[in-house]
């Protein structure tokens, strides 16, 4: 297959309204929920990423009809909790790891057996996170070595447990929590720092009883979803690329609208902040029981900081974007406590470190991080590694590189961020297909 790369060129200043897509996060728990419902549900702002079209095809596979009346949008006719029909068809979750390990949890309790199988990438993934807790709950999944292929096996009559997350994930602390719908008892799921809540506030929307605060979930088996509308807010991650390109880009002012600001999404906020960005958030209010609000970024100088390691799960996707700003600032940055991104589409904190040195950057790889020189970028070829963050990552980069910054393998940007060409070069990036 060919494969996409791009250049990224110094431009002019940034500015304009950026409008991200939706959020990847609840588009992907949206089609789940709305698929175990009684009713109809309406998604709107659905994100048309690759990750979020692979878990509608699963969930199409399994029996649920789905229509797409307009971009963004999904009308989901649920089958009831009980009303999936099983396939001897695999079901391809493509490159997403939230895909995967939610549906792990969610077919763990049917009475049909199911195969999940990812991409190049998801196939080099640890499912074994998720598979042995569900094992405790009474589940039979079959793994090659903690990877993928999931052989999930029906009809377990699963039990809740109390689970004490080893690592800070909302994946496993979800795929548990829909193994829940499903168990005799009382799940329980204790985090060691609190993660994203979605799974937890959409089932309440839902009308699933649940009780969650920061760091610890709570419900049991035996109830019903209700069909509800979901509006699935911009997705942070997403914003975050322009966070960046706008701070280090001199003169820059960008308008993102209508941003999610779950707490647990905006650690890249703070630490843009410490690192003496100037965003504000202006009309902050709250939409679908989100918090939202439209964020508004200028240029300003950025300098080094040691990175609070308490926000680490709050910015877990941002690192590659991160490193970025840190490379343009002033001063050294380091990063610790975040060895998790070892274990995403790509090896996060490998594949920036040999980027930004392609890039003439001075930054020291620790297990758990990096310490990054900040300074001059300068031109150069590097690889994404097929993965969507380093390659959005990169093209920021280049907006103060000394020289172009040629980025290999893109075509991944459309699992997370479909458009984000077009969004880009519209505010003054100076990026396009090699
Ligand atoms: O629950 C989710 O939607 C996600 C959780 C995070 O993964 P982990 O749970 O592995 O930290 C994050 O990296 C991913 O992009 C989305
Ligand atoms: C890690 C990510 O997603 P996933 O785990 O769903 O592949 C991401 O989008 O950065």
């Amino acid at each position: 297959m060919s494969r996409l790369d791009w250049t990224s060129h110094t431009g002019r200043a940034l500015h304009g309204s950026v409008r991200v897509p939706g959020d990847k996060s609840v588009s992907h728990r949206a089609l789940m929920l709305g698929a175990l419902a009684d009713g109809t549900s309406r998604i709107r702002g659905f994100l048309e990423g690759e990750d979020t079209r692979a878990t509608a095809r699963v969930l199409q596979q399994l029996g649920v009809r789905m229509e797409a009346p307009a971009d963004g949008e999904r009308v989901v006719h649920g089958v009831g909790l009980h009303g999936l029909r099983g396939t001897t068809q695999a079901l391809d979750c493509g490159n997403a790891g939230t895909g995967m390990r939610l549906l792990a949890g969610l077919l763990a309790g049917q009475a049909f057996d199911s195969t999940l199988v990812g991409d190049e990438s998801l196939s080099k993934r640890p499912m074994r996170r998720v598979t042995e807790p569900l094992a405790r709950m009474g589940a039979k999944i079959d793994t090659q070595d903690g990877l993928p292929p999931l052989q999930v096996r029906g009809g377990q009559q699963l039990h809740g447990i109390s689970y004490t997350l080893p690592m800070a994930s909302a994946q496993v602390k979800s795929a548990l929590l829909l193994a829940g719908l499903y168990a005799q008892g009382e799940t329980e799921v204790i985090e060691p720092h609190p993660t994203r809540d979605y799974t937890e506030r959409m089932l309440a929307a839902f009308g699933w009883p649940i009780d969650f605060s920061p760091g610890r979930a709570r419900l049991s088996g035996g109830h019903a979803l209700r069909a509800t509308d979901v509006d699935v807010p911009a997705d942070f991650s997403s914003a975050g690329f322009f966070l960046v390109a706008a701070s280090i880009v001199p003169g820059s002012e960008l308008r993102l609208p209508s941003v999610g600001l779950n707490p647990r999404r905006t650690g890249l906020l703070q630490a843009l902040r410490l690192m003496g960005a100037d965003i504000r958030i202006e009309h902050e209010r709250e939409s679908g029981g989100e918090p939202v609000g439209d964020l508004v970024v200028r240029h300003a100088p950025l300098h080094g900081i040691e990175l609070p390691e308490a926000l680490v799960p709050d910015m877990i996707d941002e690192f590659p974007v991160l490193f970025v700003a840190a490379a343009a600032a002033k001063g050294k940055t380091v990063v610790r406590g975040a060895a998790e991104l070892r274990v995403k589409e790509s090896d996060r904190i490998a594949t920036m470190a040999s980027g930004l040195r392609a890039l003439g950057v001075a930054i020291e790889e620790a297990p758990d991080g990096a310490t990054i020189e900040g300074g001059a970028i300068g031109g150069g070829a590097i690889d994404s590694h097929g993965d969507h963050r380093i390659a959005m990552s990169f093209a920021v980069a280049g907006l103060v590189a000394n020289g172009a910054v040629r980025i290999n393998d893109c075509d991944n940007v459309a699992t997370s961020f479909p458009g984000f060409l077009d969004l880009a070069n519209g505010c003054g990036f100076h990026l396009g297909p090699v």
